[in-house]
């Protein structure tokens, strides 16, 4: 019988295709990917970083036994110190210092995504919060896997960090074991329940394009103040 991830992937698939052929990710791989328009993701993600690393503190707190209690506090820590250092790194390269990252004004799209995860977070079961990030892990998982396939993408001079952290071994595991816990959350759970589930995993999976598709336009606001 099919996993319960493997109907939330069928039934986004359409919309990762898509993402997978965004011409922000393509770029990473080609290098083709304006450096304007990464320097504007790397702000928008370090911020978007800082609302993620909550959810997983929000996680531990929901969590019913001390390991998945415990894991998700080390989620936590490898978000601030590890996948927010590889931000920190690109900044300093561009002159771009740690208080100019952290002051970022959130873009529309960066904080709907954001606010929308908090929700459920804050509103929902565990279950329903993991359904909600668990695009964000998955996601960038099969992209830097994808992108590691590119001719020169792992060895770029800009881009290859970011295909390498994550495309490992390391991120790989992480995101594997996020799979398994949704998996293990849906058993038993009633059909209604599951679709609230699988909505929450399309609609993350929405804001995930979104989020290519906002930095590589630069678009903070759709409609802007003046
Ligand atoms: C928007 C977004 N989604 C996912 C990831 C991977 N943690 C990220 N850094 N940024």
């Amino acid at each position: 019988m099919a996993t319960f991830t493997q109907r939330l992937l069928n039934s986004v698939a359409p919309i990762w295709e898509r993402t997978h052929r965004h011409p922000f990710v393509t770029g990473l791989g080609d290098g083709s990917l304006p450096v304007e328009s990464f320097k504007f993701y790397l702000k928008q993600d370090y911020v978007y970083l800082i609302d993620y690393a909550k959810l997983f503190a929000i996680a531990s707190t929901k969590a019913d036994d001390l390991a998945t209690s415990a894991k998700f506090a080390a989620l936590q820590e490898a978000t601030l110190h590890h996948e927010m250092e590889l931000h920190r790194q690109y900044a300093a390269r561009f002159g771009i210092s740690r208080e100019e990252l952290e002051a970022t004004q959130p873009s529309f799209v960066m904080l709907a995504y954001t606010s929308y995860m908090l929700k459920v977070a804050h509103q929902g079961t565990l279950a329903e919060l993991v359904s909600a990030v668990l695009p964000c892990m998955w996601s960038y998982w099969e992209i830097g896997k994808q992108l590691a396939q590119v001719d020169g993408a792992l060895d770029h001079e800009l881009y290859g960090e970011w295909v390498r952290t994550y495309s490992s071994d390391e991120f790989g595991q992480l995101a594997q074991w996020l799979i398994g816990l949704m998996d293990q959350l849906a058993e038993g759970k009633s059909e209604r329940e599951l679709a609230r589930l699988e909505e929450h995993f399309l609609n993350t999976s929405r804001m995930e394009y979104l989020f290519w598709e906002m930095a590589y336009r630069r678009e903070m606001w759709p409609c802007e103040k003046n």
